[in-house]
């Protein structure tokens, strides 16, 4: 990948931003009906790649004594503006490379440039509908009703007609974005198509980064059109950054390579706070997580009664057995002599605890160590008060709340259900934590607004245990990364990318039934050596 390539992917833009960004190129003497020619030749050609319009030739039979051959059937769906511009410009180069096309024009009032493509295509002698009922069959449809200019709510006839279209079974590919979803958000105004495949033109757009979006994208690929990079920086120059986590960041951020004359603290030194009798499990999950960051030192705290359990499977763990109170979570920490909180490079603390082990969760936020919450550390930190309760902190916190613990933290911050980047970003800026908000598209703000998200995961993670994985991973590499002062948030980032990837490889190798918690965590260090 180029250099220029790189940056590009790395871009996340709203719809102003992409119209701003157009806006400089159309000033700086770039003809819009030139861009419009590039982009959909760009489309056409990868289409006919991903459907090579093979002649399908009937075999001689005594039944069909001739043989006869048929073109691949396409069905472009025009829309009113320039999406439906670069459709229009698609369906004619498909049609004199030989598709059979017809076209679909519900729309009376187009933009000057897509009237034009459309009268040319008309006289081509390309079939044109206006009524849904009137489609003939095809074996593919483009999707060029609506792109980044779609805003209100689609009604009918228009609505009722994509609900038709998409009980064909007829793989869609979109131009740009389904049709229907928001290009921000990725909610689905009204109703939207479910695409196969999308093409999203020049710069991702922020719908493709929304867990809300996902089941309408299908497989999803940039169409690189050589946006000069200068304008996408003069646009994006003053606005809070979103950025896409790539594998050459994430991986720039790993402590890689390790300096030869080290020792075990320099490495980072993490203390665990998890588990309870009742969910013994959790501290194991997430300890095997910790491991898998390569972390100098790792020390665990859990109640006493779990003591040998953890030893067996950590044997290089430093388990540190608590009393427990008498439903079996941590009491109180009882740390080793001559040890006290500030001996840790930073601490996780959280999975498998149960509420009763509220003191502990206390005395961790007021330390003056770095820390990471995670289930019930956030759980007790929203009972306390989320915001109140971190201003007075002086070091770095990491909360990793799924959409459920987010709500109960910060139920007065934008809805995370209907803007999940908005959601994140605000929550950061009023607590002053780094957020790492999990989901399908896991999403990380710092309290400058900024936003990293992972772009690529697998639903196999759904799983009880997944997120106690992440914990400990998280929390090994803040204490390796903070050492080497690597900013917070791209540690945040880069673990729930590394997460992400184990669970890819290890869905790979295994479908997405087969990656229990524990199988994560030994894809890990596997992930990274398939990278180096
Ligand atoms: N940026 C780039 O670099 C490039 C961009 N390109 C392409 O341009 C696309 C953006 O084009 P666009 O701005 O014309 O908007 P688009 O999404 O086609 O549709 C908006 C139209 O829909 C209408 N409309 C809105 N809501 C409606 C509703 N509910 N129900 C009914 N109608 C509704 C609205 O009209 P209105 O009624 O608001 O006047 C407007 O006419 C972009 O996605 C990409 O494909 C490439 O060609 C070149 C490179
Ligand atoms: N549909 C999905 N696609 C990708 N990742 C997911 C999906 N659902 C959940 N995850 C990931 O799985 C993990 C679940 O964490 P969490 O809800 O805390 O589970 P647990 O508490 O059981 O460990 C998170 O990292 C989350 O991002
Ligand atoms: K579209």
């Amino acid at each position: 990948m180029s250099d220029r390539q790189e940056q590009i992917s790395q871009v996340v833009v709203t719809a102003e931003q992409m119209r701003d960004i157009e806006t400089r190129i159309f000033a700086a003497g770039m003809p819009v009906v030139a861009l419009m020619e590039k982009v959909a030749g760009l489309i056409a050609r990868r289409i006919q790649n991903l459907y090579p319009n093979l002649k399908q030739t009937q075999q001689f039979t005594p039944s069909s004594p001739s043989s006869f051959s048929s073109n691949l059937r396409v069905g472009i769906l025009v829309g009113p503006g320039h999406n439906g511009g670069d459709a229009l410009v698609v369906a004619r180069e498909l049609h004199f490379r030989g598709y059979e096309i017809w076209i679909y024009s519900p729309f009376s009032k187009l933009k000057e440039l897509t009237s034009q493509h459309l009268q040319y295509a008309q006289s081509l002698g390309i079939p044109i509908y206006q009524e849904i009922e009137q489609l003939p069959n095809s074996n593919l449809l483009i999707d060029g009703l609506f792109g980044f200019g779609l805003e209100r709510n689609l009604t009918d006839p228009i609505a009722s007609a994509i609900n038709q279209l998409n009980e064909l079974s007829v793989p869609i590919l979109s131009i740009d974005l389904p049709s229907g979803l928001h290009t921000d958000t990725g909610e689905v105004l009204g109703t939207a198509i479910r695409a196969t495949h999308t093409f999203c033109l020049g710069l991702w757009k922020l719908a493709f980064l929304q867990d809300q979006a996902l089941e309408y994208l299908g497989k999803v690929e940039l169409i690189d059109f050589d946006i000069p990079l200068a304008d996408v920086q003069a646009v994006l120059l003053n606005a809070p950054r979103i950025k896409r986590i790539t594998p050459a960041t994430a991986l720039s951020t790993l402590p890689l390579p390790r300096p030869s004359v080290t020792h075990k603290y320099k490495e980072g030194h993490l203390l665990l706070i998890c588990g309870s009798r009742r969910y013994a499990g959790g501290a194991i999950l997430t300890s095997l997580g910790a491991r898998g960051s390569g972390v100098g030192m790792l020390s665990v705290a859990v109640p006493e009664s779990l003591k040998s359990l953890l030893v067996s499977h950590l044997p290089e763990a430093l388990i540190v057995g608590c009393p427990e109170t008498e439903t079996g979570a941590i009491a109180q920490l009882q740390l080793p002599a001559k040890t006290n909180l500030s001996s840790f490079s930073a601490i996780a603390c959280g999975p498998g605890l149960t509420t009763d082990a509220s003191p502990v969760v206390q005395e961790v936020i007021e330390s003056d160590v770095p820390l990471v919450l995670d289930a019930d550390g956030l759980n007790i930190l929203a009972q306390m008060g989320t915001i109140p309760t971190l201003q007075k902190r002086q070091a770095v916190t990491i909360l990793t709340p799924h959409a459920g613990e987010f709500q109960r933290l910060f139920p007065h911050v934008a809805d995370a259900k209907h803007d999940r980047v908005k959601a994140v970003r605000e929550a950061a800026a009023q607590s002053g934590a780094v957020v790492l908000l999990k989901g399908a598209r896991t999403a990380v703000a710092n309290p400058q607004s900024e936003v990293w998200i992972v772009p690529e995961s697998t639903p196999a993670l759904a799983r009880g245990g997944s997120g106690d994985v992440l914990t400990g991973l998280l929390g090994g590499l803040l204490a390796q990364g903070l050492t080497k002062q690597i900013p917070v948030e791209d540690i945040a980032a880069t673990a729930a990318w590394w997460h992400s990837q184990a669970a890819i490889l290890a869905t790979q190798e295994r479908t997405e039934l087969g990656v229990d918690a524990f199988t994560l965590t030994q894809y890990l260090i596997k992930t990274l050596s398939n990278c180096y």
